[in-house]
């Protein structure tokens, strides 16, 4: 079966809540971030540091094209991968895309909660207003991008899975 896509916005859960969807549906992991650390052997930090976004982003893309040739897999994106147009049209021919929404508040308590530094969002500066002109950017772009949208708000991991699951099955009958 097609893999699984997971975007949207930084600190949203894409990693967590992937890691935890693929165990349930029994399908292979893979995260473009920790696929990049692995290559580079250094963090995204130190690679922003480093070599710069334009880089991280040229690694992005390269790790996540080979990832989408996996089945039977759930791929956690960097909330930046929409920011570049192949990647999105190779998410939705070769994968079934998922948009995980979620309000901004609940984005910056799971950012502030969570140790892995984010080189594009400073923890200690006015996290909400960071978001909130990151998320101007991008939410056309996830909602373009994604096959389905999937609201977080109030609900916990199992009803988030089952209608990710659901909608899955839905789209692979379908083929939409
Ligand atoms: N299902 C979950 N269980 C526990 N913590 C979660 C869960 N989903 C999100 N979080 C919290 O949100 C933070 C950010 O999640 P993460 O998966 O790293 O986001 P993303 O990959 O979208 O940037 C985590 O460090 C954790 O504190
Ligand atoms: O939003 C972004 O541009 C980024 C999000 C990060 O991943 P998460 O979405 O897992 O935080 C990581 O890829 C990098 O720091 C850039
Ligand atoms: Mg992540």
């Amino acid at each position: 079966m097609k893999a699984i896509v997971l975007i949207g916005m930084s600190g949203v859960g894409k990693t967590v809540k992937g890691k935890k969807l693929a165990k349930k549906l029994n399908f292979d992991f893979v995260d473009t971030d920790e696929l990049i650390i692995e290559k580079n052997k250094m963090s995204i930090e130190d690679i922003f540091i480093r070599f710069g976004e334009e880089y991280f982003r040229k690694e992005e893309k390269e790790v996540f094209k080979r990832a989408l040739t996996k089945k039977n897999c759930v791929i956690s994106t960097g909330g930046g991968i929409i920011l570049d147009k192949d990647n999105i049209t190779l998410m939705r021919s070769e994968a079934v895309v998922f948009f995980l929404y979620d309000t901004l508040d609940n984005i910056c308590n799971n950012l502030k909660n969570s140790h892995i530094k984010r080189p594009l969002l400073n923890t200690k500066g006015d996290l909400f207003s960071q978001l909130s002109n990151m998320s101007i950017l991008r939410e056309k772009l996830y909602i373009n991008a994604c096959h389905f949208k999937i609201d977080l708000t109030n609900k916990n991991d199992e009803t988030i899975f089952n209608e990710i699951i659901d909608n899955y099955k839905t789209f692979n009958l379908l083929d939409i």
